[in-house]
């Protein structure tokens, strides 16, 4: 029998191009990021590690279109990222790029299923139909019947599968974890990276997750360490 692979497997998702970023000027600048390259692939599972002020944050930063490199390319899909208009660079922070923050980021007045149904109210959907959706996607990460519950009626690991239901919910390409698991016990935390793994890379996605937990290094495809800046070395997963 032959096994066809998905289209998208092993496709490249994000190629960084020597990028580099500065904070301060004369005496004072620093390198935060340091002509950094790397390949993360559709279908892989990419981990980002390396000790604190090593400069993850503003790499990620950099991919997300959040942060402009002052040195260096960001290509994802194929497309220059840092040569995009504004309202382009709006439109793929909103369309390609589902970010989940190490502390959420719920808006605290909005229930589970408002806050999921953000980025589809963002893109103009109908409200009754995206919160349709938004349950459908609480269902999907093990929500069933929280989604009329505020984020202060939750516990950590509850609020951080809204935040994953809302960061897939409009079906990004990219996915961007910064720290997910750093404010969960050991056993929820692996619970929800193992949760994204089986959800989303079935789906062909690519996700990069910055972390200081080697509790759940085990479900990496790959590992960059970072160190002052630079990459310092690449392990495989142990999966
Ligand atoms: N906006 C900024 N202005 C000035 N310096 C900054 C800024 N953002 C980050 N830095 C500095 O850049 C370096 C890298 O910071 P960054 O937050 O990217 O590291 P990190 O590896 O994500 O750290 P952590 O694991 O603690 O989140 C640090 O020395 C930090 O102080």
């Amino acid at each position: 029998m032959t096994i066809s692979l998905h289209p998208e497997a092993n496709k490249e998702a994000i190629v960084v191009t020597n990028v580099t970023k500065w904070f301060g000027e004369g005496e004072t600048r620093m390198t935060a990021v340091n002509a950094v390259n790397f390949v993360a692939h559709f279908g892989e599972m990419l981990f980002i590690v390396g000790p604190s002020g090593s400069g993850k944050t503003t790499l990620l930063s950099m991919i997300s279109g959040i942060l402009k490199p002052d040195q260096g390319t960001v290509t994802v899909d194929g497309q220059n990222i840092w040569n995009y208009s504004n309202d382009k660079l709006a439109d793929f922070r909103l369309n390609t790029i589902g970010f989940v923050f190490q502390d959420y980021h719920l808006f605290p007045r909005l229930t589970s299923a408002e806050n999921v149904a953000i980025p589809l109210i963002l893109k103009q959907e109908n409200w009754d139909h995206a919160i349709i959706q938004a349950k459908k996607y609480l269902d999907i990460v093990g929500l069933k019947g929280r989604s009329e519950l505020l984020p202060i009626k939750l516990s950590g690991g509850e609020q951080q599968r809204v935040a994953i239901a809302r960061a897939i919910v409009s079906g990004p390409e990219i996915l961007i974890f910064d720290e997910p698991t750093a404010s969960l016990d050991g056993d929820t935390g692996r619970l929800i990276v193992q949760f994204v793994k089986e959800q989303v890379l079935n789906e062909h996605r690519c996700i990069i997750i910055v972390t200081h937990d080697n509790r759940i290094n085990d479900f990496a495809d790959r590992i960059i360490h970072m160190e002052d800046g630079r990459i310092t070395g690449l392990d495989k997963g142990t999966e």
